[in-house]
């Protein structure tokens, strides 16, 4: 039975919605762009690298996320990574992606933004043009940093603004709550953008809420921590708003102890829009079909959750309604195929 769901799940069209490019970077391009790019990488090989992906939070994985980088310099380094992940979920089945890039802390390397943004578009309108995977771009500011940082680098993305499609907000999230961006990301939405922020992951319920009602959030990103809090749960059921949620970078961070924990069926029972997204696949042990059956082994969905979590990832989209149209009649058609 579970494998017929996967079966399922795996012939409809899929939409990521939370996704860091740099999350991507899969130990054999960390060597190869190392080898390429004369960088000195503190690993032996490619099974000492990843023998350093057991991590105890959300701390633990960045400190070796951020190291992971310092191999991407060119823009044809930017652009081999986003391909990469592309070819690499088209097998997945996922027609449309909308993508974090963290371009502080490459700003820091010295990496110009251009470098960084010309890249990873190359790659994006490739997979339109050949693999048929639409695309946004969100350019996400890093929590750990100054909000002088992110409006500066908000002024340098000035250039790029036809190239990006909306801001986020990630990086270390306890102690650097979203009421420390409110500035900025009020200036993104006057300059039109829409806007996506992690909250609730490691942080309390009190930082989705200050996303909801002080930053005007247009998605929150996790989120698991709004359980905590039954009137945020209601509220953001209200609401329908969209949770990106990450179940294997849940497990791999112990946001969750086991995945049969996994709070899924709880938050799809209380009425939240949650969707199923990979967060840093290199990192965290698999992609979008890799979470959906680590989901369907562990927990005992049903199709009509099934139906629901592929359908909230188009209509949670920034896809207009013309362009989600064709997907959900085609998730719809699959789902009445199988319960017929
Ligand atoms: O899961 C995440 N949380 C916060 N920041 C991040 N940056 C990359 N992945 C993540
Ligand atoms: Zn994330």
């Amino acid at each position: 039975m579970k494998h017929k769901l996967v079966d399922l799940i795996a012939a409809c069209p899929k939409t990521e919605l939370h996704l860091h490019l740099e999350g991507s970077l899969e130990p054999a391009m960390v060597f190869a762009l190392a080898e390429r790019n004369g960088v000195i990488l503190p690993y032996a090989s490619v099974a000492e690298l990843q023998a350093a992906y057991q991590f105890n939070n959300l701390q633990e994985f960045l400190d070796v996320y951020y190291a992971g980088m310092s191999v991407l310099l060119h823009e044809a380094d930017f652009y081999d990574l986003t391909w990469a992940y592309l070819q690499r979920v088209h097998q997945d089945g996922v027609v449309h992606v909308e993508v974090f890039f963290d371009p502080q802390a490459h700003l820091e390397r010295g990496i110009p933004l251009a470098t960084q943004i010309h890249g990873i578009r190359r790659a994006l309108e490739q997979g339109q043009a050949e693999l048929g995977i639409s695309f946004r771009l969100i350019l996400s500011f890093l929590r750990h940093l100054s909000e002088e940082s992110a409006f500066a680098t908000l002024a340098q993305a000035e250039d790029f603004f036809p190239l990006i499609d909306g801001f986020g907000l990630d990086s270390s999230e306890k102690g650097h709550p979203p009421e420390k961006f409110a500035r900025v990301f009020a200036r993104c939405k006057e300059l039109g953008f829409k806007i996506t922020l992690h909250a609730g992951e490691e942080g309390p319920a009190d930082y989705v809420w200050q996303a909801l009602n002080l930053l005007h959030t247009d998605r929150i990103d996790h989120g698991n921590r709004s359980l905590e809090d039954p009137q945020l749960i209601q509220t953001l059921a209200e609401r329908q708003m969209t949770l990106t949620v990450c179940p294997l970078s849940n497990l791999k961070l112990r946001v969750v102890q086991q995945m049969e924990q996994h709070p899924l069926i709880q938050m799809l029972d209380s009425g939240l829009k949650v969707t199923i997204n990979s967060d840093d696949p290199a990192y965290f042990g698999g992609y979008m079909m890799d979470n959906y059956r680590a989901l369907i082994e562990a927990l005992p969905l049903t199709s009509e959750q099934l139906h629901q979590l592929a359908r909230n990832a188009f209509t949670g989209s920034w896809l207009s309604p013309e362009e989600q149209q064709p997907h959900l009649e085609q998730i719809d058609a699959l789902f009445a195929a199988f319960q017929a």
